[in-house]
């Protein structure tokens, strides 16, 4: 097989704002030096501010843009973001069966830091059931751990635990982010690997508004590394650093909940 140019797959919703979904995975696939591809599963209105309005985009739309990238494209990773309802999620999985996108980052987006629902209710038994045994890794904030496993997390004991929870889900490596536990100055993230080994990624805790799709940028990072062939663990760790020095050297785009700074080293 000819060594083509690293290339990934963001399969995700649009963020008009441009901060956040697909537009955050494309800069950062960018900054990766990855060939970035896009099956777009939805459309959001959205800014710093909210999000003010949504649609998803019909199955066999979604089913087009996939048969269209496997004809063609060599795509060596793959992340799913934003998957907005049953009928979508249930395209996604049916595609991500069909053809081999290398391993699948699912970044099991639900609610939009304004509070705005990016996943219908009725489909995180979905994304629970069939999409989670496709997850090479699985990287939720602690809010989706806790809804997708039915258990609170208050503690860093309690991240362990609800890591091992989602590994009973069927997603063989688990990133718990730890952007929404505040304490002690710190943004911990606990990584759970298939080979039983874990460990934690700490980093400080910038006092600021401006994180705005920061766990696409993590999990578009990883599944850009991955496309590159660095093995996992050396993806989560590289992901962890890039989005911090996003949060760390903040723009000032917006009024409200402001982007990253993808040019960010
Ligand atoms: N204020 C912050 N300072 C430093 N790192 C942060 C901050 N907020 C989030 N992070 C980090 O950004 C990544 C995404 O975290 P999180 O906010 O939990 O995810 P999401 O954006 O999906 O809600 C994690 O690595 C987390 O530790
Ligand atoms: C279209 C779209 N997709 C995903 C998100 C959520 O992204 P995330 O990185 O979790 O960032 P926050 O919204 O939590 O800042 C989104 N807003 N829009």
């Amino acid at each position: 097989m000819v060594n083509e140019f690293p290339q990934a797959l963001s399969i995700a919703g649009s963020d008009s704002g441009g901060g956040a979904g697909m537009q955050a995975d494309l800069k950062t696939m960018q900054m990766r030096h990855v060939f970035a591809t896009t099956v777009l599963v939805a459309i959001t209105a959205q800014n710093t501010l909210g999000v003010q309005d949504s649609m998803p985009l019909p199955p066999a739309m979604i089913d087009a843009q996939f048969a269209s990238l496997n004809d063609d494209l060599q795509i060596r990773a793959c992340k799913t973001g934003m998957l907005a309802d049953v009928p979508t999620v249930e395209c996604v999985v049916a595609n991500l069966q069909k053809y081999d996108f290398g391993p699948v980052i699912v970044d099991p987006v639900m609610i939009a830091k304004g509070g705005a629902p990016l996943l219908a209710d009725d489909a995180i038994e979905i994304v629970k059931k069939r999409l989670l045994p496709l997850a090479t890794l699985i990287t939720p904030n602690l809010p989706e751990a806790e809804r997708l496993t039915g258990m609170q997390v208050e503690s860093k004991e309690e991240m362990v635990t609800v890591g091992h929870r989602l590994q009973d889900l069927g997603a063989k490596n688990v990133l718990v982010k730890g952007g929404h536990f505040d304490q002690s100055g710190l943004a911990q993230d606990f990584v759970l690997l298939d080979n039983d080994e874990s460990f934690w990624m700490t980093s400080p805790r910038f006092d600021t508004i401006r994180t705005h799709g920061t766990g696409d940028t993590i999990s578009a990072c990883i599944t850009a590394e991955l496309a590159k062939g660095v093995p996992l663990e050396t993806a989560i760790r590289t992901g962890k650093a890039y989005v911090t020095a996003t949060i760390r050297d903040g723009i000032e785009v917006g009024h409200g909940h402001g982007p990253l700074n993808h040019w960010a080293l």
